[in-house]
């Protein structure tokens, strides 16, 4: 919970879910009703092109293949950490504390510009492995049968199946997931379905941080 400058409590709600789970659009839902959505996946990346210690330590640790015109090599760095998760754990502990730091410096500006919002969203696939949700006042878990997420990854992005099974060796089950939760959406049916959903949960959240204040 983090408050702004009229005292007010902004809840700090956390999206998680494995990827191709379906976290980024349900975010993007809830984004088109004000609220404001941090992606941490997004941010990571940004970040690795632009600060220049975690470009120095990934190219330090990765080599220089780890960048290419200067932004991230990110099918090279891939076939690294997701085969290994030693590998993994060295590339999260460079860029994590920089997420974290920015996502510190975002939710101060929301603050700053942002008066009357009750909620915001932090939006991580490894919302959990990072402890971030341990911030978090609410958590949504988006789950998928993995058909659903790989036939989905596989029309996104230029992943073929081996590739996408070792990502998801590397995040926590979704029993972990749901045990910590409040509330779990199930995507396995059509896109307006999970706008519904999202709507749902919209109005839940609005009705839960109302009363309770
Ligand atoms: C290796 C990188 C460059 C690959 O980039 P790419 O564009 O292919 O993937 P992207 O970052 O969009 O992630 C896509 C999905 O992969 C999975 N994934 C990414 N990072 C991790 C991780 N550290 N652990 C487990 N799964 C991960 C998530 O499901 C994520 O949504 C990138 O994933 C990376 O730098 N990851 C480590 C830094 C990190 O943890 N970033 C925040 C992720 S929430
Ligand atoms: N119910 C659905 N029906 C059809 N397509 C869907 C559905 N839900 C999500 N998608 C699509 O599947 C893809 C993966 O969804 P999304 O990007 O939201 O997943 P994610 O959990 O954020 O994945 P990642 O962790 O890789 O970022 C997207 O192209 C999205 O538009």
């Amino acid at each position: 919970m983090i408050e702004n400058t009229k005292n007010q409590k902004i809840k700090l709600i956390g999206i998680t879910g494995k990827m191709g789970s379906g976290k980024s659009l349900f975010s993007l839902f809830l984004k088109k009703k004000g609220i404001p959505v941090y992606s941490s996946d997004q941010r990571g990346k940004i970040l690795m092109n632009q600060v220049k210690i975690i470009k120095q330590n990934v190219i330090k640790y990765f080599g220089k293949d780890s960048y290419r015109k200067d932004k991230i090599n990110r099918t090279y760095l891939s076939e690294i950490v997701f085969k290994n998760p030693i590998a993994l754990k060295l590339l999260c502990t460079i860029v994590h504390p920089w997420i974290l730091l920015d996502f510190k410096q975002w939710m101060s500006s929301i603050i700053r510009i942002q008066k009357k919002i009750l909620y915001v969203i932090k939006e991580s696939a490894i919302l959990f492995e990072s402890k971030s949700y341990k911030e978090c006042d609410f958590i949504i878990t988006i789950t998928s049968p993995k058909k659903n997420m790989i036939e989905r990854i596989i029309k996104r992005d230029n992943l073929n199946e081996h590739q996408i099974i070792d990502r998801f060796k590397n995040q926590i089950s979704n029993k972990k997931r749901e045990k910590e939760s409040n509330f779990v959406i199930e995507n396995y049916l059509s896109t307006y379905h999970l706008q519904k959903e999202a709507d749902r949960i919209h109005k839940l959240l609005e009705k839960f941080i109302t009363q309770k204040k």
